[in-house]
């Protein structure tokens, strides 16, 4: 019988495996300089799969995000859902696929985070306003819960044996890797959450609401004040119940990390204590978030990470 060909893929010539291993270390380096500095601490091997999968969800995130989003459409996503499937069938499309093939082979990453990341991103073209927390959480998850599960995978378990055990019974496995994988989202959704906070003003100016509007309503601030940036005590008591919520995650998260393999606890630790620090930061500003851009200083980056070995130790 005639066998019909495959479709034909389009013939583009791709770079190599070390160029676009090469063009995602300069992404990230450029883009997130406090996950770069963290990337440096990690095995050869971990440190590039973790700058290919930065560089696709920076890519993800920029169709929405980024200067052509007012161009992206539901067909738009629907397209980067497919090219992911192809990255995942070993099949690149583009130059920084190439490298995310390889880490995908090398480190058996699963696509359903990935494909949550895209279903949140699906949540910023059709919404601008969140009613509860619970709809807030899936949106968090979906776009920075799934990160962590994408590193936690790379960043790989330890898997602590019980050596106080009689030499002929078999070895017991003491930590749990779903105790890993739960606190690798807690540590997305705390950074989501504190992203949050520290871009309401930014987030008002294109007239979107991430704060659920019911916590809004329990302290008695409305979208108009809001948008006026009032700031005043409902506002205060509102911002201080916020960070103690992104912090509780924060300290969720902090147990997984000794969970994970050694040479990826210090990085780990490095981006939770740099991150949290911006709700530090967001209250010396007297929770100016309208105004003013809740940021480390670099000095203080350096400062702390000394204390995040400590930690890592
Ligand atoms: C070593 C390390 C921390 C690795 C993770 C690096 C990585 C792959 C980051 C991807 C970040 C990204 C581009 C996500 C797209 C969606 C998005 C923008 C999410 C926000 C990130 C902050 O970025 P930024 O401040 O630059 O935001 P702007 O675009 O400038 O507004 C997020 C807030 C999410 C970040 C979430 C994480 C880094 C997950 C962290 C969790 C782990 C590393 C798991 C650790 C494991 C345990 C057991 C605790
Ligand atoms: N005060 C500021 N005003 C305007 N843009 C800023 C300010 N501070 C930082 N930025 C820019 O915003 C982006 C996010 O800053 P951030 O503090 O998150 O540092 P970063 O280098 O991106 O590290 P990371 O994202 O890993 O925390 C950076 O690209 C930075 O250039
Ligand atoms: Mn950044």
């Amino acid at each position: 019988m005639l066998q019909l060909p495959e479709t034909p893929r389009p013939t583009k010539k791709l770079a190599s495996l070390e160029d676009s291993y090469e063009q995602c270390r300069q992404v990230t380096a450029d883009y997130a300089k406090t996950f770069y500095l963290g990337t440096q601490l990690m095995s050869p091997e971990k440190r590039q799969g973790v700058w290919a999968i930065y560089v696709w969800c920076r890519l993800t995130d920029e169709l929405v995000d980024g200067p052509q989003a007012a161009f992206t459409t539901s067909e738009t996503l629907d397209k980067w859902e497919e090219q992911l499937e192809s990255v995942f069938a070993g099949h690149p499309v583009d130059d920084p696929d190439v490298a995310l093939v390889d880490t995908v082979e090398r480190f058996g990453l699963d696509i359903q985070p990935f494909r949550d990341m895209i279903a949140g991103q699906r949540m910023d073209l059709v919404r601008d306003r969140y009613e509860t927390f619970e709809d807030l959480h899936l949106y968090c998850y979906r776009v920075a819960g799934t990160v962590g599960l994408m590193s936690a995978q790379i960043m790989g378990v330890e898997r602590f044996c019980d050596r106080l055990q009689a030499p002929w019974s078999p070895p017991r496995v003491l930590n749990n890797p779903v105790n890993t994988i739960n606190k690798a989202v807690d540590l997305g959704i705390a950074n989501q959450l504190t992203n949050i906070l520290r871009d309401v003003g930014e987030d008002a100016r294109r007239g979107r609401i991430y704060l659920p509007l019911e916590d809004l309503a329990a302290f008695d601030y409305t979208e108009a004040d809001l948008f006026n940036g009032v700031i005043d005590d409902r506002w205060r008591a509102f911002m201080k119940f916020q960070i103690r919520r992104a912090r509780k995650y924060f300290a969720q998260a902090e147990s997984g990390i000794g969970t994970l393999q050694k040479d990826a606890r210090w990085p780990v630790w490095s981006a939770l204590v740099l991150y949290r620090q911006i709700l530090d930061v967001i209250e010396q500003n007297q929770y100016d978030v309208f105004t003013r851009r809740a940021y480390v200083p670099s000095r203080r980056k350096l400062m702390s990470l000394p204390l995040a070995w400590l930690k890592s130790l």
